[in-house]
Parts: structure tokens; sequence; C-alpha cells
């Protein structure tokens, strides 16, 4: 597959995803946002970052860059895309995934690795795990408390499109392990589509062993990523 990895200003995770592809042998190319999405692309991540500084609301700008008409058109189509931490606040601002990202319960920025739930493991994004695993990765943001209104809540419930909730290391799903006060745990959501996700956790910071054993990341976001395999 060859991934284009979307770059607005601001941008700030772009490099460390092509790294992490790169190191699973997935083609990645940075894409400057205003050039288009090129010809080839059979799949697109959305890395975290502050595009725009994360003024207005964090993603809402970039989302409304004409990039993402091009990106929503693809996922249509059933190419893979993943949004990641501000790529996944960019994802549901253009409506690639249901429900929105605010400011964190705490009200600030939180830095620290969480342990996840696997919820639905029959995905491209998740194929690599086993429903109900419990796998770590970091997070680090500001906004990333998951609101969905409770009627949008029941259907993504009953559709299957929760991804991973936050929990405990042993698998519970508690409010103490939500780190940030999302609606229901939720730490990732699908869109309409299996090929459509957003998370706030990093994959890319928990996917190369370097990395991973001097930060204490590990290597579960190489399952993530190997959707573009
Ligand atoms: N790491 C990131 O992508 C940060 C996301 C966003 N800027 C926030 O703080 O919520």
């Amino acid at each position: 597959m060859t991934v284009s990895i979307v770059r607005f200003g601001g941008s700030n995770c772009d490099r460390d995803a092509a790294l992490a592809l790169g190191s699973l042998d997935i083609d990645a190319e940075i894409v400057w946002h205003e050039d288009g999405l090129p010809e080839a692309t059979d799949g697109i991540v959305i890395p975290g970052g502050f595009s725009y500084g994360d003024y207005l609301r964090a993603g809402a700008m970039a989302a409304r860059s004409p990039i993402m008409d091009e990106v929503r058109a693809l996922a249509e189509d059933g190419v893979p895309v993943l949004g990641v931490c501000n790529g996944a606040q960019i994802g549901s601002e253009s409506g690639l995934t249901p429900g929105a990202f605010t400011t964190n319960r705490s009200a600030r920025f939180q830095c620290e690795h969480v342990h996840l739930r696997v919820e639905n493991a029959d995905t491209p994004f998740t194929s690599a795990f086993t429903e109900g695993e419990v796998i770590s990765l970091p997070i680090a943001h500001g906004e990333g408390r998951f609101e969905i209104e409770p009627r949008k809540l029941d259907a993504i419930r009953s559709d299957d499109r929760v991804l991973f909730r936050y929990c405990e290391a042993d698998g519970t799903v508690t409010d103490v392990a939500n780190p940030n006060g999302s609606t229901d745990n939720v730490a990732g959501v699908l869109g309409e589509r299996e090929t459509v996700a957003v998370l706030m956790p990093h994959p890319e910071r928990a996917t190369l062993d370097d990395i991973g054993a001097s930060n204490g990341a590990g290597t579960d976001g190489a399952g993530v990523l190997r959707a573009f395999e």
C-alpha cells in the first residue's frame, strides 16, 4: 500500500508516522495538504499535532482544507483512513467519524501511557489483536474527551463502531482508567466503514522497537498500523 500522511501547518507527528510505517515496510509519503493527494494513494494517515494551533477548536480549521474532500471521497471508496490524536479531531470535525473531541476532564494537557481494550477485532486496524485483548499506547492531548449524544452513542455501540475503550491493565473499564473523561471510555471509533477509524492514543509512538524499549511505550501500535500492509 502507498500511504499518504497528510501534513497541515502545525502537524507534528507526520514524520513519526512515516518512520513507524517505514519500519513495517509500508510505503509512506508525507503530503502537504495544499498539494492534494497523490494519485497512487491507497491508504491515508491524518497525523497528530496542533494544526492551526488548535485555534477555534482542535482540528476545526484543518477539517475545512480542500484535501479533506479528497480524503472523504477515497474513504467512501474503501481506502483505509486512520486519524490519530489531532488527526482524530480533524476526522470528527470533517464528519468522517461520529462524535467530537473536547477539552479533557482535567482541563490540562495529558501525556501518559494508557491501557486500551480492543472492542472490535474485525477491522483492518485491530485484526492483529483479539476482541477483549488489552494493549498499551501513549496519549498526549489536551482535547481528547470523546463526546457524543446519547442516541448516537447507542447507535455506534449497537453497530460495533467502538474500536477501543480506556481500561485497567486487566481489561476492566472503569472511570479511573478513563484519562480524559471520554463518554463510555471511548478511545477510538469507526466511521461508516470499518476501514475508517480515529483514535486519540498514538500507535506511531509505540511501534519502533528502540523507542518502545527506551520509553516504555512497547510496540502494540504496530498492530494498528498493519492495517496499511
Ligand atoms: N498530540 C496531539 O495530536 C495533540 C492533539 C491536540 N492538539 C490536543 O492537544 O488535544
